[in-house]
C-alpha cells in the first residue's frame, strides 16, 4: 500500500527538519513543502494540501520551535492534527441499531466493489447479532444480481432480486418493503454503478433514493481512483444525501489519498476500509490509529534497540527499504529460513517443514504483509497441498507473526547510511541474538549457554549473518 510510503516520507520530512541546527523559517516551510509534495504524490488534492500547509504554518509557533527541544514532536503532532481534521468531517455517521428496521443504500462509480462491499457490510453486521437482508436493484450489469445472490447465500443473508424487472425503483422499492415485513432489521439496497457524466444514472439513483427514504446513503469507492476522487463524490454528494464513505482494495497498491479528497467533498467520515475479496476483509475504519499507523507514531521508544537486536552486521539497503515501507512478507520470512538452513543442523526440520508449507503458497499469499489474507480455505488448501496438518500451517503462520512484530517497528525507519548500520550492530551480543531467534529454536539449540558456545564454534559473524541475504 503507497500510504505507507507517505508515511514513510513525512517521517523523513520531519526528521530533517528537527536535525537541522537553526529552525527558522525557511527550515519550517522546506519541511512543510517536503510534506506536502509527499501528499500530492499520494493523490491528496491539490487544495487539501494548500489550506493543510497553512493551518499548520498558523498552528506552529516557530519560536516554541526553534526553542523546544522535541521539535520532531511539535510538528508531527501538527501534521496529526491536521491529517485528523481532513478525515473527520465533524460529524458521525448514522449507525444502525438492532431490532430497528435501517435502509441503507450503496452507491459508487462502476466496478468500485459496491456489490462485494454490500456484502461485507451485511455479514459484519450479522456477526454482530443484526438480520441484514439485500436488494439487488442494479439492473443496469448483467451479473451483478448473481453475484450478489451468490455472496448472500454464501453468507445466509436473505436476498431480493429480478431477472426480469429492469425498473431499479420498483425492485427497491419491493425488496424494501419485503424484508421490512420480515423483520430485517438492516435493508441494504445495492444500486448500478455510474459515472458523473452519467446524467439519466444519476437521475436513477436519486430516484431509487427517493423512493426507498435510505437512512443512510454510503459512497463506496476504489482507493486507487486518484486525484478524480473529489469530484465524483462530489457529484454523488449533489444528486443523494452521501453520509458515510467506505473506501475499498486498500490491499492494493492504491495511493490512497483519494480517500481524504472523498471525506472533503462528502464532508461524510470514512466508516470502513475493504482490504480483499473475501468477505471477512473489511475493517471498521478509524481516523486516530490511523494517520497515527501512518506517521508510523507511538512506537518510536525501543526502536533503536530493535535495530540492534536484528540488523546484522552487513548491509542489507534493499531490507532495510522493504521494512521502512512496513512490508515484512511470508516471502521475506522464508528468504532469512533459507539463511538459517544453510548455517547447519540447528532446527532444520521445523524451518524445512515451514519452507515445505510456504511452497504450497501463491505469490500473493507470500508477499502479503495482512495475515488476514490466510483465511480458513486458505489454510486448508496449503496444508493439503504440502500434507501437513492444519495445525502446521497454523504453527507455521504464527511464527510469522511474532517475527512480522518485530520487523514492523522498523516501519517508518529513517534509513541510516551503510557506516552507521554497522556501527549499531557491531555490538550485538549473545542476549540480543537470543531475542531474535524463535524461542523453539532456541530451546533447540539448548538455551542461552548453548547459543553461547555455538556463536563461539561459529564466529559471531557467521551467526550475524543469519540475517544476511533477507533483502534478495
Ligand atoms: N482486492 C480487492 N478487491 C476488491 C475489494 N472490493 C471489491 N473488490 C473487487 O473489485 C471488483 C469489482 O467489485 P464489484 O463488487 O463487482 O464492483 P461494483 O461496484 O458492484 O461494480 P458495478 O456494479 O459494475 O458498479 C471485484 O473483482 C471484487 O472482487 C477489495 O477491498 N480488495
Amino acid at each position: 500500500m503507497v500510504l505507507a510510503q507517505l508515511g514513510g516520507s513525512i517521517s523523513r520530512a520531519l526528521a530533517q527538519m528537527s536535525n537541522a541546527t537553526v529552525i527558522d523559517e525557511k527550515v519550517l516551510n522546506d519541511c512543510l513543502n517536503e510534506i506536502s509534495r509527499a501528499l500530492l504524490q499520494a493523490d491528496v488534492q491539490f487544495k487539501m494540501v494548500r489550506d493543510m500547509q497553512a493551518n499548520i504554518k498558523r498552528i506552529v509557533n516557530l519560536e516554541a520551535l526553534a526553542a523546544g527541544t522535541n521539535k520532531r514532536r511539535i510538528m508531527q503532532q501538527a501534521v496529526f492534527t491536521e491529517l485528523c481534521n481532513m478525515l473527520d468531517p465533524g460529524k458521525p455517521s448514522f449507525t444502525p441499531k438492532k431490532g430497528k428496521p435501517s435502509v441503507v443504500m450503496f452507491v459508487g462509480l462502476q466496478g468500485s466493489g459496491k456489490t462485494t462491499t454490500c456484502s461485507k457490510y451485511a455479514y459484519y453486521h450479522q456477526k454482530k447479532g443484526f438480520k441484514p437482508a439485500l436488494v439487488c436493484a442494479d439492473t443496469f450489469r448483467a451479473g451483478a444480481f448473481d453475484q450478489l445472490k451468490q455472496n448472500a447465500t454464501k453468507a445466509k443473508i436473505p436476498f431480493y432480486g429480478s431477472y426480469m424487472e429492469s425498473d431499479p425503483v420498483k425492485i427497491a422499492v419491493e425488496g424494501v418493503e419485503r424484508f421490512k415485513k420480515e423483520n430485517c432489521d438492516l435493508i441494504i439496497v445495492d444500486t448500478s454503478g455510474r459515472h458523473k457524466q452519467e446524467a439519466a444514472l444519476f437521475e436513477e439513483m436519486r430516484q431509487v433514493s427517493e423512493a426507498t427514504k435510505p437512512d443512510l446513503v454510503i459512497f463506496v469507492m476504489d482507493s486507487s481512483i486518484g486525484q478524480a476522487a473529489f469530484d465524483q463524490a462530489q457529484a454523488f454528494k449533489q444528486s443523494v444525501s452521501v453520509g458515510a464513505v467506505i473506501i475499498t482494495k486498500m490491499d492494493g497498491h492504491a495511493k490512497g489519498g483519494g480517500a481524504l479528497s472523498a471525506v472533503a467533498a462528502t464532508k461524510s467520515p470514512v466508516i470502513f476500509i475493504g482490504t480483499g475479496e473475501h468477505i471477512d476483509d473489511f475493517e471498521v475504519f478509524d481516523v486516530k490509529p490511523f494517520v497515527s499507523r501512518l506517521l508510523g507514531m507511538g512506537d518510536w521508544s525501543g526502536f533503536m534497540d530493535k535495530i540492534h537486536e536484528v540488523i546484522p552486521t552487513d548491509q542489507q539497503p534493499d531490507l532495510l527499504q522493504k521494512l521502512s515501507e512496513g512490508s515484512f512478507s511470508l516471502r521475506l520470512m522464508y528468504e532469512q529460513f533459507q539463511n538459517l538452513l544453510k548455517m547447519g543442523p540447528i532446527g532444520q526440520a521445523k524451518i524445512k517443514r515451514y519452507m515445505t508449507m510456504m511452497d504450497s503458497m501463491t505469490d500473493a499469499e507470500l508477499d502479503s504483509t495482512n495475515p488476514k489474507l490466510m483465511t480458513e480455505s486458505r489454510i486448508i488448501r496449503i496444508a493439503r497441498g504440502s500434507g501437513r496438518p492444519v495445525r502446521d500451517v497454523m504453527d507455521m503462520l504464527e511464527e510469522y507473526k511474532r517475527l512480522a512484530k518485530i520487523w514492523g517497528k522498523m516501519k517508518g525507519l529513517k534509513l541510516q547510511k551503510k557506516g552507521d548500520m554497522s556501527a549499531l550492530t557491531r555490538n550485538m551480543n549473545v542476549q540480543q541474538m537470543s531475542k531474535a531467534l524463535p524461542p523453539q529454536m532456541l530451546k533447540q539449540i539448548g538455551g542461552m549457554g548453548g547459543l553461547q558456545s555455538l556463536m563461539k564454534q561459529m564466529g559471531s559473524k557467521e551467526m550475524s549473518g543469519m540475517f544476511g541475504g533477507m533483502g534478495g
